[in-house]
């Protein structure tokens, strides 16, 4: 029975299915048997269990390579690479080439973008706007071995601000103050005595109400920019022999701060005293002169005309009378409100300095500190001069003359110099002007003007521009031609 079962079996053809995949290899099956699934065999695995030799460097480097490939974010480099290199590039051009031009705080043909950063109404017409330099602290860096003070009170200059939308400009007097702390109530305005405070400045508007530009100014939102460009000079002072050898300290907010005046050199002559008239905002020029560093070294009578004294920001009081207490200034105010006016004024008198023989004193002074500077160098072993020990002998034989001299002449205000520290030169000069109680005007050699045109005719006459140089060629009259001033006397700022 088995037997024929087995038979059968082995006797049995499976029909042929349509879709029966084709047999490749492994065993036949067996005839007969219906089979559920169909097998399909495995491709052979071999096994092996021969000792493989361990991998070469430069195999197993490829290996590497090979691995890295396969590695999707090493695709990216490249693109990377190029993406980062564009990037730098124009990184570079722009910090090289296109914002370069635009690292300096101010120039004349070219405007620059300030920022209002604060804005006080003093009264119902008058404005303290100060305004900050755009990227100021990136042109600070960037001008940190170089940087040379835009103020200086050997000149009178001016801005011009751009309204963009009716293309118009207008200039007005940037003055050396700015908010270093808005907390309180009343803003303290500090004036710009170092060179981590510069590219700001502070200026007093007035508006009109027919005016464009000053109430466009005062109406603009805080932090938004204006244009500027500049600096304009309106006016240069006359040449001092002194301006060669010394320069007088910047007024500071604190009286205690402000070194003392230096020695002025025997030889040389005086430094001449100024009358400046302003009125309104046209005291600014005069402001801006003296709150700058190099500030007249003579004194200056301030005559201050102003319609109400609302109308004058507190800054400019206190500054004022800190002047007039280290002997600076003698400030007069003229209040129209309260009926004051002026209505005479002082007579001129000559300059001090004679001409170009005072310029032999300045030679001789210049040596001296050359001298001096010489020999200083030569004590602490800094000089660089190959022949040093026959300089030093020298040297020290000229010095030896000179101090000599000096001392028999300048002997007792040397020995009060030495003893005068800032707080001693702020005290003597406060004592000094309290006991002296002398308020009449120094004798001065150079008349400034600036206000509305009124006041400019009523003190010094009408100006006329009217000529090809461009030139005041206008007669002094008024108060000051009343006294004898004249057109080379006389400088009025319109
Ligand atoms: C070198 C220089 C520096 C200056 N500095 C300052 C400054 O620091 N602060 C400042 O506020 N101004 C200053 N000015 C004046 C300033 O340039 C503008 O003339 C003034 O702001 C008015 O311009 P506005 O566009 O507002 O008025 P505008 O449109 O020019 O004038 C409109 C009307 O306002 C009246 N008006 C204009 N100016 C005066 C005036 N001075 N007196 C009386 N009425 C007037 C006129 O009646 C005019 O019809 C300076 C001018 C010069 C030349």
């Amino acid at each position: 029975m088995n037997q024929r079962i087995l038979r059968l079996v082995r006797n049995y053809a499976v029909p042929a299915k349509k879709n029966a995949p084709k047999l490749t290899g492994g065993l036949q099956p067996l005839q007969g048997i219906q089979l559920k699934k169909q097998y399909i065999p495995r491709p052979n695995q071999r096994v092996t269990y021969e000792h493989q030799p361990p991998p070469s460097p430069s195999e197993l480097k490829a290996e590497k390579v090979i691995r890295k490939r396969r590695n999707p974010w090493l695709r990216f480099i490249p693109s990377l690479v190029v993406i980062g290199g564009t990037v730098w590039l124009l990184f570079s051009y722009n910090y090289f080439f296109v914002e370069d031009e635009d690292l300096e705080f101010l120039n004349p043909s070219e405007f620059k973008k300030y920022t209002i950063t604060f804005k006080q109404q003093i009264d119902e017409d008058h404005y303290l706007i100060e305004l900050t330099r755009k990227n100021r602290s990136k042109i600070l860096n960037s001008m940190k071995l170089k940087m040379t003070s835009m103020w200086n009170g050997h000149r009178l200059w001016s801005v011009e601000i751009k309204q963009p939308d009716i293309s118009i400009v207008r200039k007005y007097t940037p003055l050396p103050l700015y908010v270093a702390s808005n907390n309180s109530e009343e803003p303290f305005i500090k004036i710009i005595n170092s060179e981590g405070e510069e590219g700001k400045m502070m200026l007093y508007i007035k508006t009109y109400p027919e005016g464009e530009m000053a109430r466009w100014i005062s109406q603009t939102p805080l932090y938004s920019d204006l244009e500027l460009r500049g600096p304009f000079v309106d006016y240069e002072f006359p040449f001092h022999p002194l301006d060669k050898a010394t320069d007088r300290p910047q007024l500071r907010n604190v009286l205690s701060k402000l070194p003392p005046d230096s020695e002025l050199p025997e030889d040389m002559p005086s430094p001449d005293n100024y009358n400046f008239f302003g009125a309104g905002t046209g005291i600014s020029p005069f402001l801006q002169c003296l709150y700058s560093p190099n500030p007249p070294k003579g004194k200056v009578n301030l005559f201050h005309s102003a319609n109400t004294e609302e109308e004058i920001p507190k800054v400019f009081s206190s500054l004022n009378y800190f002047l007039q207490k280290t002997s600076r200034l003698n400030y007069y105010r003229f209040i129209r409100d309260k009926g004051e006016m002026i209505t005479d004024v002082p007579a001129s008198v000559v300059s001090n300095y004679r001409g170009y023989k005072d310029l032999k004193f300045v030679k001789e002074y210049e040596e001296k500190k050359l001298l001096k500077q010489k020999m200083e160098q030569l004590k602490s072993g800094n000089s660089t001069d190959d022949n040093s020990s026959t300089a030093a002998a020298e040297s020290q034989v000229k010095l030896a003359q000179l101090q000599d001299s000096e001392k028999q002449r300048v002997e007792p205000s040397l020995a009060k110099s030495k003893s005068t520290s800032y707080f001693d030169n702020a005290l003597q000069l406060l004592l000094f002007k309290r006991e002296s109680n002398d308020n009449s005007p120094s004798p001065a050699s150079l008349s400034l003007v600036c206000g509305p045109e009124g006041y400019i005719s009523y003190i010094s006459g009408t100006p006329d521009f009217n000529n090809p140089e461009n030139i005041d060629a206008g007669e002094v009259s008024g108060l000051l031609g009343k006294k004898g001033w004249t057109k080379e006397n006389v400088k009025r700022l319109q």
